[in-house]
Formats: C-alpha cells, sequence, structure tokens
C-alpha cells in the first residue's frame, strides 16, 4: 500500500511538473522531453547507476507460433512523486518507489492460456485521479487502484479469438480513459473506444473504418470495410485547446491493396477525435490503399512555433512510416498539409502533391496480384513505432530510423478467417548494399527550416525511442549491442554510454526526486526488431545474439 500517492488531475495532465513524467511521451503534445536541467552536456558523463529492478517472471515465446517473437519491454516509466509504474509484455503492472526501486505491489493480468500474442509487447499505464489503467493482449482495459494494486474494473473491448488485441497505453482525457486496438494482420475492424475512468462504462466506440453510408464508406469496395484492418496500437496525443486526440491508424488489411481498391480511409491516417464524443472531427491520409503494411500509427507531434510575423504556427509533425516527413497545420481544429519530404530512401511514391500531399505511386514498386515487386524502405518503414522527442527551446526532432532495407511482396487472393493471419503476400526484407556501412540512425531536424541538422549512423539497426532533456542531451538504447546513450543535441556525438543486460527499445524517461534528476530505461529486446535483426542475420549469413534482458535501470549524477 502506498500511505502517499498525488492524485493525477486534468491539471497535473495538461501542466505536469518539471519533476515528473505522468504519461508515456510525458505531454499530450506527445514531445517526450523533460525540463530538467540537471543532467547536462558537461556532466553527463558521471552519470551511474543508482538501482535496477527484474520484472520478470517472462512468458517464453511459445513453440508454435505463425510469426514466432520474443516479448519486448515498450513501456516508459510513469513516475508521478516519487511512485514508479512499469508494464511488461506479459500484461504485468508493477509499482515501484523511483528512488529506491523497492516493489510496492505487482498485477498480472490473468491472459487466456492458449492466446499466442503475434506482437507480444505492452507500451505502459495511463493514471488518472488515484487509477492506474492498462490495456492488455486479450484486447480488455482494466483499471488498478493506484496505492493497493487491486482490480477496480475490467471491460473487454473485443474478442481476441478474432485476432484483436492490445498493445498500447491507454490516453486519459478529462476522466475518459481511451484505447484502440491491434489486429490489422488478422483483418480486424479497427476502432478506438472510450470508458469512464471512474465506473468502467464504456462512452463511445469510433471505428477506423467508416460503415456504409458514412463519409468515407465509398473509399472501400463491397463487404472490405468490414475486415480492413485499421488498428490503433500507439497511444494517441491530445490538444486542449482544439479539445481533439489525436490517434494514428495502421495498416489496411489484407496488405495487398489490389484486394481492396481504393483509398480505404481512414488506414494509414491521423484521425482527430473529439474525446467526449468520439467524433472524427479531422482526418490526413499519409497514403491511399497501403500495400506495403506501412501502419502510420505513432500520431504526429504537437509543435507551436512563433512565425515571421510573430503569429503562432499551431503544427502536427510527422515522420511517417512510409518514409516520408509531413508538416501539418493544424491550427482551426483541421489537418492539413503544409509540406513533405523523404527522410530516408524512398522509391514507392514519385512524389507528394504540392497541395495536399497525397503521394503518386512509382508502378514498377506497387505490389500488386501474381506479381513481385521491390520496394524501398521495407515494411517495416523508415521508421515503425518507437517515437521521437522534441526540443522546444531548438524546434528538433531527434528520430530513430532505419535505413538501406528494402522489401518485396508478391499478392495473391485470400480468404478472411476470424483470428488467423490475413495477409495475401509474404513479407521480405533485403539489406541494401550500404546497409554494410549502417542501417540504424538518429536524425535531428529543425522544423522551423525542415533541414537535417545532423546524423548518428549505427551498424546495427536502431529501435530505441528517443527521451531529449533541457540539459541538451539526446539519449536512447535501441541497438543490437544492448547500449543506452546520451548524445550532444547539437552535434549529435556521444558522451555517455552503458551496456546493460539487454537490448532497449523502451522509452526512456527523466524525473526528480527530492531535489535530483533521474534517467529511467528498461531492457527487454523482442517483438520487430528482434524478427527485423533476423532478416538482416538471414541475409548475409550471420547470427546476432540479443539478451532479451527485462530489467528497469535507473541512473543519476554522483
Ligand atoms: O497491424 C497491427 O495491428 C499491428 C500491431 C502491432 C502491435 O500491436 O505491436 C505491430 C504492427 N502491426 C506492425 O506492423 C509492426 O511493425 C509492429 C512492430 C511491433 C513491435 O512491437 O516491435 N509491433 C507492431
Ligand atoms: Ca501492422
Amino acid at each position: 500500500e502506498i500511505a502517499d500517492y498525488s492524485d493525477v488531475t486534468a491539471e497535473r495532465l495538461t501542466n505536469p511538473e518539471d519533476g515528473n513524467w505522468l504519461q508515456t511521451r510525458r505531454t499530450y503534445d506527445g514531445q517526450a522531453h523533460s525540463p530538467l536541467t540537471q543532467i547536462t552536456r558537461d556532466n553527463v558523463a558521471q552519470l551511474t547507476e543508482v538501482w535496477s529492478h527484474p520484472t520478470g517472471p517472462y512468458r517464453p515465446a511459445p513453440e508454435f507460433t505463425a510469426l514466432p517473437a520474443s516479448g519486448a519491454h515498450q513501456a516508459a516509466a510513469i513516475v508521478n512523486d516519487g511512485v514508479m509504474f512499469m508494464t511488461t509484455h506479459d500484461n504485468q503492472v508493477i509499482a515501484m518507489d523511483a528512488k529506491t526501486g523497492e516493489e510496492h505491489w505487482r498485477y498480472q493480468h490473468p491472459l487466456p492460456p492458449d492466446l499466442v500474442p503475434v506482437h507480444p509487447a505492452n507500451r505502459g499505464v495511463a493514471l488518472w485521479e488515484d487509477k492506474v489503467f492498462i490495456a492488455t493482449q486479450d484486447a480488455m482495459v482494466v483499471a488498478l487502484n493506484a496505492r493497493t494494486g487491486e482490480k477496480l474494473w475490467s471491460q473487454t473491448m473485443a474478442d481476441w479469438l478474432e485476432g484483436y488485441y492490445s498493445t498500447l497505453a491507454p490516453l486519459v482525457v478529462n476522466g475518459k480513459v481511451m484505447a484502440g486496438v491491434s489486429g490489422g494482420e488478422f483483418g480486424i475492424r479497427g476502432f478506438v473506444q472510450a470508458f469512464d475512468a471512474e465506473t468502467g462504462d464504456p462512452v463511445w466506440k469510433t471505428y477506423t473504418i467508416p460503415e456504409p453510408g458514412q463519409p468515407g464508406s465509398e473509399s472501400w469496395p463491397g463487404d472490405t470495410w468490414q475486415t480492413g484492418g485499421g488498428p490503433i496500437w500507439i497511444t494517441g496525443n491530445y490538444d486542449p485547446e482544439a479539445n481533439l486526440a489525436y490517434w494514428g491508424v495502421g495498416n489496411a488489411a489484407p496488405w495487398v491493396g489490389a484486394l481492396r481498391p481504393g483509398d480505404n480511409l481512414y488506414t494509414t491516417s491521423t484521425i482527430g477525435v473529439n474525446p467526449d464524443t468520439g467524433a472524427i472531427a479531422t482526418h490526413f491520409q499519409y497514403h491511399w490503399n497501403d500495400t506495403w503494411d506501412w501502419d502510420e500509427v505513432v500520431p504526429p507531434t504537437l509543435i507551436d512555433l512563433e512565425g515571421e510575423n510573430g503569429e503562432a504556427q499551431k503544427l502536427a509533425v510527422r515522420f511517417a512510416r512510409n518514409g516520408y516527413i509531413y508538416k501539418l497545420d493544424r491550427s482551426d481544429g483541421k489537418l492539413s498539409f503544409i509540406e513533405g519530404k523523404p527522410y530516408v530512401y524512398q522509391n514507392a511514391f514519385t512524389g507528394l502533391d504540392p497541395e495536399t500531399g497525397r503521394p503518386e505511386y512509382n508502378q514498377e514498386n506497387l505490389p500488386g496480384l501474381g506479381k513481385r515487386v521491390e520496394f524501398c524502405p521495407s515494411a517495416w518503414g523508415g521508421r515503425d513505432w518507437p517515437a521521437e522527442s522534441y526540443d522546444p527551446a531548438t524546434a528538433t526532432v531527434f528520430i530513430s530510423v532505419n535505413e538501406n532495407h528494402c522489401g518485396s511482396m508478391e499478392g495473391s487472393p485470400v480468404e478472411y478467417e476470424p483470428g488467423v493471419l490475413f495477409l495475401g503476400s509474404g513479407l521480405e526484407m533485403t539489406p541494401t548494399d550500404a546497409a554494410k556501412d549502417h542501417i540504424g540512425a538518429v536524425q535531428a531536424w529543425d522544423i522551423r527550416t525542415m533541414e537535417k541538422k545532423w546524423q548518428v549512423n549505427f551498424k546495427s539497426p536502431n529501435w530505441g525511442p528517443t527521451l531529449s532533456t533541457a540539459g541538451g542531451l539526446v539519449f536512447l538504447g535501441g541497438t543490437n549491442d544492448a547500449m543506452f546513450r546520451a548524445l550532444d543535441a547539437e552535434t549529435g556525438d556521444e558522451l555517455w554510454s552503458t551496456r546493460l543486460d539487454g537490448g532497449v527499445v523502451s522509452p526512456p524517461t527523466s524525473f526528480e526526486v527530492d531535489g535530483k534528476q533521474y534517467i529511467a530505461v528498461t531492457t527487454g529486446w523482442g517483438v520487430d526488431a528482434e524478427r527485423f535483426q533476423g532478416y538482416i542475420d538471414a541475409a548475409w549469413g550471420t547470427k546476432t545474439e540479443v539478451p532479451q534482458g527485462g530489467t528497469v535501470y535507473v541512473f543519476a549524477l554522483p
């Protein structure tokens, strides 16, 4: 039992104290930036481990799975006035003393024993008042008492036997707990659902695919809308002024676009949803008739800049999995295109319409039925799910990317069966010749000019969400050598690093207790970071062993 727990309010989520990290990307705008300044580029070399805490037991990869992968620890350490919350891919929630690592309580969500996750991951908790919320691999939302870990309510969003599951951290706005469902590879019909935080009562449910008669339904032929995918598996961002939650929608199903001709709204789009009603107020589709499994699920980072004449520029900036950066305007509650350009080599589009941002496709790189084609980047995109951070003082985005990998697909008709993979194609990934130089990288982009400031390359792929701090630092793991590092935000130079007990794909966070700044990160290598590495090893005849880990680490200055 936690004696002294600070209730989380709308005010605290909107304007969090500098020393707390109350949501996955810290603030509703998704900037993942810490205003703390104790750890700086001048002293970061002295950073040392304060405590570590293993999260085990692990749920091992089952022997029989269609797409085997180890579970990955992908949750941000959420910290509320000295209490840390962590989740694991097997749907445990652990509350710890953020200063010592001492465990307050641990909850294990009972998963059906025969559930075999395709993406064994969980991206963390959401907080509201004295409650903690998690979305689970059997597509439930569960509320716990933050003080005791006692279960308060649970609700089932959809039937896991039909291929629905959840991996994201929920998003809470004004007492409504929102979560979405994965299953884009199973032909689900994706949605976001909201529940009353107090009672668990369902409040609204908004499908990412319209039914016949609704706007956008004309973009789906016949019955294809019923199994069209459009999963939501990354936490949305929220703009309190517009009262819109921005959710990213994933791939269309089956993978091959020729099996469902049309734009297929709102797959591979950002939708702006009113959290009170669930109404979709605006949308922007990055690419129509997705045929590359390029889920566009990470929501745009919400950025306010001062324009040339001093007027406010309200932006939504996105690095799409399709390999392009999009600068969108969100000033009137509508997402509209300003400009876009590739940030990695991309040969699937010939370009974007300068007015609308709609891409034109290169027919030679367009997967179709009975036709094997290659395209770059591969299905894992220029970036996958690991999120970027944004430093408002320098208007710079720091993002982990992967380049020098291409994919191929050959489409064939596929019959829908509930709970069975619904792809219509195999999937290949091949590193290019340039991959011998590097695959992973961190890029820093100036959002005013849309110019790249620097890029740091890694021989390894990079699956590390970034944390930037007002101390002028960028923290990330993400590489297959289990290193966790701090870079100089101005130059990208590495200033500090340490090898941990496993690969890092979780977002680092920063917090303060009793006047001391800490950095937290959790090891836990698996899911698509592992699969991606597997394709590279297969192409090169190598074998890269990355320890799975599964430990929460906390660092500070001595
Ligand atoms: O279509 C979907 O529903 C869905 C869900 C998930 C997920 O929930 O993690 C991933 C993907 N797709 C996906 O395409 C993908 O590349 C991916 C990588 C990972 C991961 O945890 O490393 N999850 C997912
Ligand atoms: Ca997908």
